[in-house]
């Protein structure tokens, strides 16, 4: 027989089939169907050893798209740009890297543990092609079906999960009213050009890396997974730029809460509510943001203490706080209350100027972890900073430099500022002079001020004891008219009683008027 001959033997017969399907589907009771096509189903598993599960893009009814669909894209994708020959291309952080997946009805292979599976990517399309919906499909052996609906899956949805969150473009979230808006977080910090000793970094970088994969650890003891942190020092001594850095080392997004624009606690729970797992929440200058420690106080000591208050509020922060009913307990129950455990890992970090004015509470252990002092400019600072900003390792005015650090205090941000290049050279010399020479005049200013404030401690305790020698010489004086007006007073009185015939008063004394009377 020719193959042509064979071809249309073979097409003849598949019409046939075919006629007799319709024929039979019209005609044969609506029963007596479903029972063949039971039946068939079931001869076909039987024979076909292999199992099938279908990821759908969309589920439920409110139409949300899967996670998990997502995460198996995001795990394929790697697979299929080494073996799929049809891509999608998508672009994410900001046009800096393109994410590829596989294409519609592409199939990828994968391998774990030494068995074999298949992926297909595939779509449904609605009779009225208006509608279509994308599924993944993962084929495997039935003898496999333990590991694979075990630990293969939790391996791809982790792995998934895990490439999602390096691909994402990472956000910086701000409340408005009892919502989050975010913009894209682009920040340049790293502990790497942050100046600080190299010990104490690596121990944060540490503390932060240990915690970030510490899942199952925390579900060991029982706790909430989630770190409290408190960074405090003066201004300038990079709070916000190490936060910036503990994001980016942890690849997660901020969420910098403005406290004074938050109503009430029930507003501040639906934003703690609102956040996301692999975040830092991050209240800036806690002890600004709303008079915590002074409303514990204020009960016992009306209107006090905000004159001691070091960072005068301006009029519009003043309002603000006034309409904010946030409370201490409030802000405790948001660090540590039951709905702060909800949904994965959180970072919460607070700063601060001034440490000493926070409630013991706020800031105990368990709350605030780990506290942070970040201080004056160290030489060790200095250096990284030159390496920032000047591309020096070492300089023969660097000794120099040292010696005026040991002997006066300077922020890094004060340090930076001086080795910002400001000529179009940039000659790292002319930096180096200019810090030496804002080193001295910080030098020279903080013996002025230093003789200053002895001078007006001197004035002070002068002009109290002044004040104490004319509060005794008044009570002297006081002392002397008082006892003068009593013996007035009483000879008044005397004067007063009746004499008797005798020329004695009735307590038995001479009176001199009454003799002169006599
Ligand atoms: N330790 C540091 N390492 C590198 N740069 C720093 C450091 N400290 C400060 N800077 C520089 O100084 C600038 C101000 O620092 P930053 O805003 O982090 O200070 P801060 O401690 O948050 O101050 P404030 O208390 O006023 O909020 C930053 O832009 C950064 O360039
Ligand atoms: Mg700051």
């Amino acid at each position: 027989m020719k193959p042509t001959d064979m071809i249309t033997q073979v097409g003849s017969v598949i019409a046939s089939v075919m006629f007799a399907w319709a024929m039979f589907k019209q005609y044969c009771p609506h029963v007596l169907q479903e029972y063949i096509d039971k039946f068939s189903k079931r001869a076909f598993t039987f024979i076909y050893p292999y199992i099938q599960i279908s990821f759908n893009e969309f589920t439920g009814d409110r139409f949300m798209r899967s996670e998990a669909y997502s995460a198996i894209e995001n795990y394929l994708g790697s697979r299929s740009s080494t073996q799929a020959k049809r891509l999608k291309a998508d672009v994410v952080k900001s046009s800096q890297s393109i994410i590829l997946s596989m294409d519609d009805y592409e199939e990828v292979d994968d391998e774990f543990q030494g068995v074999k599976l298949k992926w297909a990517a595939g779509k449904h399309i609605s009779e009225t092609q208006s509608d279509e919906k994308k599924y993944y499909r993962l084929t495997f052996h039935r003898r496999h079906r333990q590991l694979i609906l075990g630990d293969y899956l939790n391996h791809v949805l982790k792995e998934g999960n895990e490439i999602k969150v390096r691909n994402r473009q990472r956000k910086l979230y701000t409340n408005s009213g009892s919502y989050w808006r975010h913009v894209v977080f682009q920040h340049p910090a790293s502990f790497e050009s942050l100046a600080m000793e190299a010990e104490r970094k690596q121990e944060i970088m540490d503390d932060l890396l240990v915690f970030s994969t510490a899942e199952e650890f925390y579900a060991r003891i029982g706790r909430a997974w989630k770190r409290g942190y408190l960074l405090f020092g003066p201004p300038g001594t990079g709070k916000s730029t190490m936060i910036a850095a503990m994001a980016n080392l942890l690849n997660y997004d901020i969420y910098d809460l403005e406290l004074t624009a938050v109503k009430d606690n029930t507003e501040l729970r639906k934003l703690l509510i609102d956040t996301t797992s692999r975040s830092i929440i991050v209240i800036e200058d806690i002890d600004c943001s709303l008079d915590l420690t002074g409303q514990r106080k204020k009960k016992k000591e009306e209107g006090e203490g905000d004159e001691k208050d070091p960072k005068p509020k301006l009029p519009k922060e003043e309002a603000e706080t006034k309409q904010s009913q946030v409370t201490l307990s409030g802000i405790l129950n948001f660090v540590d209350g039951l709905w702060s455990a909800c949904k994965g890992e959180r970072l919460l970090v607070f700063t601060t100027n001034f440490v000493e004015k926070l409630d013991p509470a706020l800031i105990r252990k368990g709350r605030m972890d780990k506290h942070i002092e970040l201080s004056y400019c160290s030489f060790e600072a200095f250096q990284i900073l030159a390496k920032n900003y000047l591309k020096l390792e070492s300089h023969h005015l660097f000794a120099r430099i040292q010696e005026l650090l040991g002997e006066t205090k300077m922020t890094p941000a004060d340090v930076a500022e001086h080795l910002m290049p400001k000529t179009i050279s940039g000659d790292a010399m002319v930096c180096l002079e200019n810090l030496i020479g804002g080193l001295e005049k910080a030098k020279e200013d903080a013996i002025l001020k230093a003789e200053e404030e002895v001078k007006e401690s001197a004035r002070l305790k002068a002009e109290e004891e002044a004040k104490e020698k004319e509060k005794e010489k008044e009570k002297a004086k006081a002392e002397e008219e008082a006892a003068k007006e009593k013996d007035s007073s009483k000879a008044e009185e005397n004067a007063k009683k009746p004499v008797k015939e005798n020329g004695f008063c009735e307590n038995g004394n001479a009176e001199l008027i009454s003799k002169e009377k006599k």
